[in-house]
């Protein structure tokens, strides 16, 4: 063997041996913590990562922490929209949500995208358990005020208790973001808002949101241009600025409300990294934008 290849070796095992070990603070740290995690559109579309994310998913509970996953699926809902020929039309990052497309939504997220993530989990080893806001009366919804967007609902409530239950006996919840108002009446509600909504529910240690960008970006189209770390003050002042836009919208928005309500932290991450929910967990660096509450700055 060449002297190269042994001091290779040697530094290979060394950040081995870093890594594993700057994990054991976090672990002591967040066992017993809720971690919201939201997972979802571009970043889901990959089915190698997909798989690694529910590893990931699973070595949080294996490690003492409780993850929640609420999951997207906008692309998916988009693909089959468009085999129904259906228009997909979206105001300010929310989908207009007639009679017709409630039903795709309903049947692409909770038949389709829910089932398909349990079963990840499953497969990797965990004991999932899929859930909407309809289950255990989870989420109850409101119609969103704002003209001509249809049956896109918001959070008028949170039943923690099948949260708590589940996750107290080891079994990861994966919810999606469909519930019904107290008349029944189905309503879409973007992911990343149920996400916000039940972290702040739980008070949970951290909301990290996994999307198809390294963060927050200064220019959305510049992925070197990344905002590490945030207060709620500026994260605001990002939206009314313009400098966060479309989908990034609802994102800031329920970190900001999350972090109000008593969350520790809010992550936005590059879930096209893989092991990107593990790098943020885990590592003094973390990665992507942090959004830090109004009691650490
Ligand atoms: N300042 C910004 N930084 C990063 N992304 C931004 C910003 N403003 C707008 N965006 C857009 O928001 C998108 C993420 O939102 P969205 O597509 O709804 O994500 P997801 O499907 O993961 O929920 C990015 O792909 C990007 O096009
Ligand atoms: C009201 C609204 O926009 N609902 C979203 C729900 C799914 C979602 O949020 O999916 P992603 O996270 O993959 O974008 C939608 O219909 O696309």
């Amino acid at each position: 063997m060449m002297d190269n290849d042994s001091e290779y070796i040697r530094e290979t095992e060394a950040t081995r041996v870093r890594v594993l070990s700057e994990a054991l603070p976090y672990i002591q740290q967040f066992v017993g913590r809720t971690v919201v995690v939201k997972y979802g559109g571009a970043a889901m579309k990959d089915s190698t990562l997909k798989d690694k994310v529910m590893r990931d998913i699973v070595f949080l509970s294996c490690v003492g922490l409780r993850p929640i996953l609420v999951h997207g699926g906008g692309p998916e809902i988009n693909s089959w929209l468009t085999k129904l020929g259906i228009e997909a039309q979206f105001k300010n990052g929310l989908r207009v949500t007639d009679a017709p497309t409630m039903d795709v939504v309903e049947m692409v997220l909770v038949g389709r995208v829910n089932k398909e993530i349990v079963s990840l989990i499953s497969r990797a080893g965990g004991l999932a358990v899929g859930l909407c806001g309809k289950d255990g009366n989870l989420i109850t919804a409101r119609p969103q005020d704002q003209e001509g967007i249809g049956f896109v609902g918001e959070v008028s409530g949170v039943n923690i208790k099948i949260l708590e239950t589940l996750s107290s006996n080891g079994y990861i919840p994966v919810v999606s973001s469909v519930a019904t108002d107290e008349k029944g009446q189905a309503y879409n509600i973007n992911a990343d808002t149920v996400a916000g909504e039940i972290a702040a529910a739980l008070g949970a240690e951290k909301l990290i949101l996994l999307t198809d960008t390294p963060g927050i970006l200064k220019d959305y189209k510049d992925p070197s241009s990344l905002i590490p770390k945030v207060d709620i003050r500026q994260a605001r002042e990002l939206i009314t600025n313009g400098i966060v836009s479309g989908g990034m919208i609802p994102k800031v928005n329920c970190c900001v409300r999350s972090l109000a309500q008593g969350v520790s932290a809010a992550h936005i991450i590059d879930g096209r990294i893989p092991h990107a929910l593990l790098l943020e967990v885990f590592t003094d660096g973390g990665i992507g934008t942090m959004i830090l509450g109004s009691q650490f700055t």
